[in-house]
């Protein structure tokens, strides 16, 4: 792929994002004759990728002058900014390196890395889903259903992994990729002739605008509580609600949970934008489409609309939790809008299990544990519910911690949900980042409200999960919160490989 740099203003002038071109010191407002056809050859926001030809994106909270020098010297193309570095850069050493200044880089990112790789969205059904909790195991349950009944053509973005080719699963690093590693890999799955991309749309990534100018086919809106609030994330909750309600503005359909809190606020939004809603929720709401409990994951799905396709029958879903069955409505409800229904929806869901989410191991005297990512109020709130509920004889033991330098709300939150439910605490570290593990313990700690509630610090992971283990009796339930299958720790700047709770819990119950 290749694009000229009048390509690339020209891409800016119409997204209304160009402000001025500087070569040498000097401003245009369109790019000289002999600049006009400088071939951008690829594209980078990290001047230790930069080769002959990149276009460089001077971009981050932590952006520093001198990666453009660096990206200058490796033989940067042009350079876009949104201010001018000439100062920085020694324009004399670089004479004619082009900078091209945008109101908005964030922005102009997304826009100029979906022309360079083509508008690959246009070959593509794009799904996406956002809400506080639940997107992982939507996208999971969607893509098996939507691949058991259309074939090999589904490609993923999830928080777990990516697999761009239907069949080949990589290690995700974010929720939503950065704009410019979104565009390369939606190319690359369409040149792997996926038709379908479902993927995890998380707030961050329209704060950061990584899917401006993305059209979604179908936006999911599944539920939406307080979260990710801090000064490195969302200063409020009006903030999150809307940066999560944008999936109304780029989305065809809206797809939304007929329970969730802001539902009147979304439907209305999206009504006046003139976009189809469609919803889904319990027997006991006015949604689309409707599930009845039964036991053990089996649920009944009635159509109640007549205008949309029949979902009508029973399904079952592997994962516990009614939370779950709402998940798997939702990716059903997807499924229906682009694919024939079928045997193969029930084939595909009754298929799905997600890492490192509700995952059960029982040892042979009759403890179970649950290993799960639960990390805020409501998916703490709803599987201690499913564990107090399933394991109503034993004790429920609780270990958990919280992330350091974000959503310190969190540590209200986890110790109201503690004091609810569980019977005993072993306060550890999550991912700590910069903070001492033994402080996040005391601010939980202090939001504990429940006398009866046994609460204990052991700020090692391993050795918490070992001391809960030993404390078990026949009947007891451990729940260990909020890392799932992951097998590192964010501590101080640094990725620390981590055993993994599930991998230590397996280790240590089946002994
Ligand atoms: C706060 C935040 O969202 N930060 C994200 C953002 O970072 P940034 O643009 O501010 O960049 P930075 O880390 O300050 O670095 C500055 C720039 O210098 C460049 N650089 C750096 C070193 C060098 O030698 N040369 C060089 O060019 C870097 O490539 C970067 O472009 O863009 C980066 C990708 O371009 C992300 O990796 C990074 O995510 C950080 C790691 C993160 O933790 N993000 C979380 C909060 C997040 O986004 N989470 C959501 C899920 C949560 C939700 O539901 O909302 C997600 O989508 O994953
Ligand atoms: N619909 C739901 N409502 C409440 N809690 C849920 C729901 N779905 C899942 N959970 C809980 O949240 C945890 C995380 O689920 P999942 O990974 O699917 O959500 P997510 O939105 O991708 O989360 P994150 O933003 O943290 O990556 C699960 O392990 C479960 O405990």
């Amino acid at each position: 792929m290749t694009m000229t740099l009048s390509g690339i203003i020209t891409v800016l002038k119409d997204a209304g994002l160009f402000k001025e071109l500087i070569v040498a010191g000097k401003w245009h407002d369109r790019a000289p004759e002999e600049l006009a056809n400088r071939t951008v050859l690829d594209l980078s926001y990290d001047s230790r990728t930069v080769k002959e030809g990149t276009l460089f994106f001077c971009k981050g909270l932590k952006f520093d002058p001198k990666y453009l020098t660096m990206a200058a010297n490796q033989g940067a193309s042009v350079a876009m900014a949104p201010a001018d570095y000439s100062a920085q850069l020694k324009t004399s050493e670089h004479p004619d390196l082009p900078q091209v200044i945008v109101t908005d880089i964030q922005k102009a990112m997304a826009t100029v890395s979906r022309a360079f790789f083509g508008y690959p969205d246009r070959n593509l059904t794009v799904i996406g889903y956002t809400g506080t909790k639940g997107k992982t195991t939507s996208v999971y349950f969607t893509r098996h259903v939507m691949a058991k009944a259309l074939g090999k053509v589904v490609a993923q973005l999830s928080s777990i992994d990516e697999c761009l080719d239907g069949e080949t699963f990589i290690p995700a690093h974010l929720t939503t990729p950065e704009s410019l590693d979104l565009f390369r890999m939606m190319k690359e799955a369409v040149d792997n002739q996926m038709k379908y991309l479902v993927m995890e749309v998380s707030s961050q990534s329209y704060k950061k605008s990584r899917v401006f100018g993305l059209p979604l086919d179908i936006g999911v809106f599944l539920n939406i509580s307080p979260d990710h609030i801090s000064p490195v994330e969302h200063p409020s909750f009006e903030d999150y609600l809307a940066c999560k309600s944008e999936i109304i503005d780029n989305c065809r359909i809206l797809v939304v949970n007929r329970e969730c809190s802001q539902y009147d606020y979304l439907a209305e939004k999206a009504h006046d934008l003139g976009k189809q809603v469609i919803s889904f929720g319990s027997d006991q709401s006015a949604a689309d489409y409707q599930y009845r409990l039964g036991e053990h994951g089996y649920f009944t799905v009635t159509t109640a609309n007549p205008a949309l396709p029949k979902l009508d029958g029973d399904f079952r879903v592997m994962m516990p939790g009614d939370f779950n069955v709402a998940n798997a409505l939702a990716a059903l409800t997807v499924a229906a809008q682009v694919a024939p229904v079928s045997e193969d929806f029930r084939a595909g869901l009754a298929e799905t299990t997600v890492p490192g989410r509700m995952e059960f191991i029982k040892d042979k005297q009759g403890v179970v544990a649950c290993v799960d990512y639960a990390h805020n109020y409501l998916s703490l709130t709803a599987s201690f519910n499913f564990m107090k509920h399933e394991f109503k004889d034993g004790r429920l033991i609780v270990v958990i911690g919280a992330a350091g330098g974000k959503a310190e709300s969190r540590r209200k939150d986890i110790g109201r949900a503690l004091s609810q439910y569980a019977d005993v605490a072993i306060l550890t570290s999550e991912d700590n980042f910069f903070e001492d593990p033994h402080q996040i313990a005391a601010d939980i700690k202090e939001n504990i409200d429940n006398p009866d509630l046994e609460v204990i610090v052991n700020v090692d992971r391993k050795a918490a999960i070992e001391q809960a283990y030993a404390m078990a009796k026949p009947g007891d339930a451990l729940f260990m919160a909020a890392k799932g299958r992951e097998t590192f720790m964010h501590e101080k700047g640094k990725d620390v490989p981590y055993q993994g709770d599930y991998q230590i819990t397996k280790q240590l119950m089946e002994k």
